[in-house]
C-alpha cells in the first residue's frame, strides 16, 4: 500500500458564478520515502491539491474521489481525526513562510506549538526539542526567541521545516517552499529540505511550476495542466508530453527568472476552468495537435520507462 494514495480526486470550489473545477480526476501516489515533485504553470490547480490533502480548503469546496494517507481516507475524515493527523502524520510547508508564521508569537512557541498539541513533548520537555529541531534546520537554538520579522526569509523558511519536521510526520507537503527566495538561498533550503526527507525516511509531496527546482530535488514527477496530470514518470527521464517538453524547455536552470513565464513557444494561458475546450484541453496551445485532439480527450495510459502520458501522439508514437 502506498503512504498517499489520491484515487480519482476532484475539487470544485464554488464561487456567486458558479464551480470552479480547480483539479479533475487525479490519481496518484506517493511510497514511503519518495518524494514526488507536481508542476504546472499558475492555475493549473497545484495549490488546491497540496491543501485539499490536509483538508485545508474554503469550507463548501467540494471534494469528490478519496485522499488515502496511510489507507484512511483524509477526503471523509471526521475533524477530531483530521486534526490528530495534520502535522503529526502530514504537515504541510507553505509558499513564503509569512503565511505560515505568526507574527507576534515567537519562533520557539511557535514550533512547541504542534508538540504540546500533540503531545508529542510535555513543556518541560518542549524547549530542548524545539532547540534540537532548530539546529537541525542550521539555526542557533537562541532564535527561539525571535520573532519572525528579525528573521531573514530564508531564517524563515529553515523554520517552517523545522515546525513540518516537529512531530516526525511520515510525509510533508511544501508548495513552492523556495519560490520567495533569492538564488542561493533556494539551493540552501532545498538542500536541506533533501537532506532531512532522506535522513528521517519522510515523505515529500512537493509543488513547483519550476520545474528544474523539482527535478533536482524528486524522484519523480507529475505534470499538471488545467486540473489534470497529464504526464508521470521518473525525473532523470525524458517527458513525452508537447506540455511537459514546452515546460522542460522553459526552465534550463534552477531559480531562471523566466520561469514565471509562460512556457517558450506555447503562448497563451491555462484556460479558464469554467470554460474548458472540448477534446484534449491542451489541444488550443498544442504545437503538435491534430485535428482528433479538439474532440478526443484521453486518460493517461503507459508511455514505457515508468511514465504514463495523456496524449494520443505519444500514443501513436508520432510525438
Ligand atoms: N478559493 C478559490 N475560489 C475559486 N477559485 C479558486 C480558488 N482558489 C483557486 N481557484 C481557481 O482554481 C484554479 C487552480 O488554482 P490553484 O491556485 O490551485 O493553481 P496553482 O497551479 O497552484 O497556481 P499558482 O501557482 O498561481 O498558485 C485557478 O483557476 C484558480 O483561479
Amino acid at each position: 500500500m502506498s503512504l498517499l494514495e489520491l484515487d480519482d480526486l476532484s475539487i470544485t470550489y464554488r464561487i456567486a458564478s458558479g464551480e470552479v473545477p480547480a483539479v479533475r480526476g487525479v490519481s496518484l501516489s506517493v511510497e514511503a520515502g519518495e518524494a514526488l515533485g507536481i508542476v504546472g504553470e499558475s492555475g493549473s490547480g497545484k495549490s488546491t491539491l497540496a491543501m485539499s490533502l490536509l483538508r485545508l480548503l474554503p469550507k463548501d469546496t467540494r471534494i469528490d474521489g478519496r485522499i488515502l494517507l496511510d489507507g484512511e481516507d483524509v477526503a471523509a475524515m471526521k475533524w477530531g481525526r483530521l486534526r490528530a493527523v495534520r502535522w503529526a502524520e502530514a504537515s504541510i510547508i507553505f509558499q513564503g513562510a509569512q503565511h505560515g508564521l505568526n507574527p507576534v508569537q515567537r519562533i520557539g512557541e511557535q514550533i512547541a506549538e504542534p508538540l504540546l498539541v500533540h503531545r508529542i513533548a510535555p513543556p518541560e520537555k518542549a524547549r530542548a526539542r524545539v532547540a534540537a529541531l532548530l539546529e537541525q534546520v542550521g539555526l542557533p537554538a537562541w532564535r527561539a526567541r525571535s520573532y519572525p520579522h528579525e528573521l531573514s526569509g530564508g531564517q524563515r523558511q529553515r523554520v517552517m521545516i523545522a515546525m513540518a519536521l516537529a512531530c516526525e510526520p511520515r510525509l510533508i507537503v511544501a508548495d513552492e517552499p523556495t519560490t520567495a527566495l533569492d538564488l542561493m538561498v533556494q539551493a540552501q533550503v532545498l538542500t536541506l529540505i533533501k537532506e532531512l526527507i532522506a535522513s528521517h525516511g519522510i515523505s515529500l509531496l512537493m509543488i513547483s511550476h519550476d520545474l528544474s527546482v523539482l527535478a533536482d530535488t524528486c524522484d519523480r514527477l507529475a505534470v499538471m495542466y488545467a486540473g489534470r496530470v497529464v504526464e508521470t514518470g521518473p525525473s532523470n527521464g525524458s517527458f513525452q508530453h508537447p506540455y511537459s517538453k514546452a515546460l522542460a524547455a522553459a526552465f534550463p536552470t534552477v531559480g531562471d527568472p523566466s520561469s514565471r513565464l509562460a512556457p517558450k513557444g506555447l503562448g497563451g494561458d491555462q484556460p479558464d476552468p469554467q470554460q474548458l475546450p472540448t477534446g484534449c484541453v491542451f489541444h488550443p496551445r498544442c504545437p503538435v495537435a491534430l485535428d482528433t485532439c479538439s474532440t478526443v480527450d484521453i486518460e493517461l495510459r503507459p508511455a514505457g520507462d515508468r511514465r504514463t502520458a495523456a496524449c494520443v501522439l505519444v500514443l501513436e508514437e508520432r510525438c
